[in-house]
């Protein structure tokens, strides 16, 4: 398959250091667009108006949302802010979720991963729940501190793949074992999404958007940290390729 010069859509996020305001995205996303999907990663910054987007997405063959450790603002899906809601970074919301209008009317593929999957959600009308490992009966999702990031991504629990649905046909339908670096997660499902897998604990790990022209899947779990090695991880990244590939093709 001819991955030749794909290009991916990636989110910046905004940070301030070193005096300046930084549009960026973690390297390991990047490493998994360029060394497993064979693309071209292009960080969209968070001050681009709709119109620049368009411009964007009409040279782009798909769009990659990655995590953070910021939040959704809650005032997005209609709860009231309080501390357990922080850090917020206002200006990747309002990117992300125009690029995920805009990339869903077009049809362009779409990865969401962790925040990115949550975005998705709330896109689309749903709505989060924070400090889930407070709720009862709810497992801890967060990271587990670690000096080494192989272990901060440590694959820790197992999720079951829904039968039949559009992540089986890309990992197969038996449960597979995830990373978990997230303290909230899917509360009310957005209408136009579908259940991909969930967690032991109910939690919403994986979901795909009903009816979407082309491939459309939000992962609460970090895919693109073991894309080289792992066997799930890898097919993840491979469908979007191909169906990144499908599209510029078509276009
Ligand atoms: N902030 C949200 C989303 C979690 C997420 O995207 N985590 C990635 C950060 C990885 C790290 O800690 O290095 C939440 O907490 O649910």
């Amino acid at each position: 398959m001819d991955s030749r010069g794909l290009l991916i859509a990636v989110p910046g996020d905004v940070r301030e250091f070193e005096n300046y305001r930084w549009h960026a995205s973690p390297s390991t996303y990047l490493d998994a667009l360029v060394e497993v999907a064979g693309a071209v990663p292009v960080i969209v910054p968070a001050l681009v108006s709709e119109t620049g987007l368009g411009t964007v997405l009409d040279r782009v063959d798909g769009v990659l949302l990655t995590g953070s450790v910021s939040n959704v603002h809650p005032e997005r899906y209609g709860a009231a802010p309080s501390p357990a809601h922080e850090p917020y970074d206002p200006a990747r919301d309002r990117l992300t979720e125009a690029l995920i209008r805009m990339a869903l009317a077009r049809g362009l593929p779409l990865l969401a991963i962790c925040r990115g999957h949550q975005e998705l959600n709330v896109a689309l009308g749903g709505s989060l729940a924070t400090e889930i490992q407070e709720g009862e009966g709810r497992m801890d999702h967060r990271v587990r501190p670690h000096p080494e990031q192989g272990e901060r991504f440590a694959l820790r629990h197992p999720v079951a793949v829904t039968e039949g649905g559009a992540l089986a046909q890309i990992v197969g339908a038996a449960p597979i074992q995830v990373n978990s670096l997230h303290r909230q997660a899917i509360d009310r499902l957005a209408e136009g999404l579908a259940v991909e897998a969930l967690a032991e604990d109910g939690t919403v790990e994986a979901v795909s958007v009903k009816g979407a022209e082309g491939f459309a899947l939000g992962v609460q779990w970090h895919p693109e940290y073991w894309a080289a090695s792992d066997a799930p991880s890898r097919a993840i990244f491979e469908a979007f390729a191909s169906a990144c590939r499908t599209y510029r093709d078509a276009r």
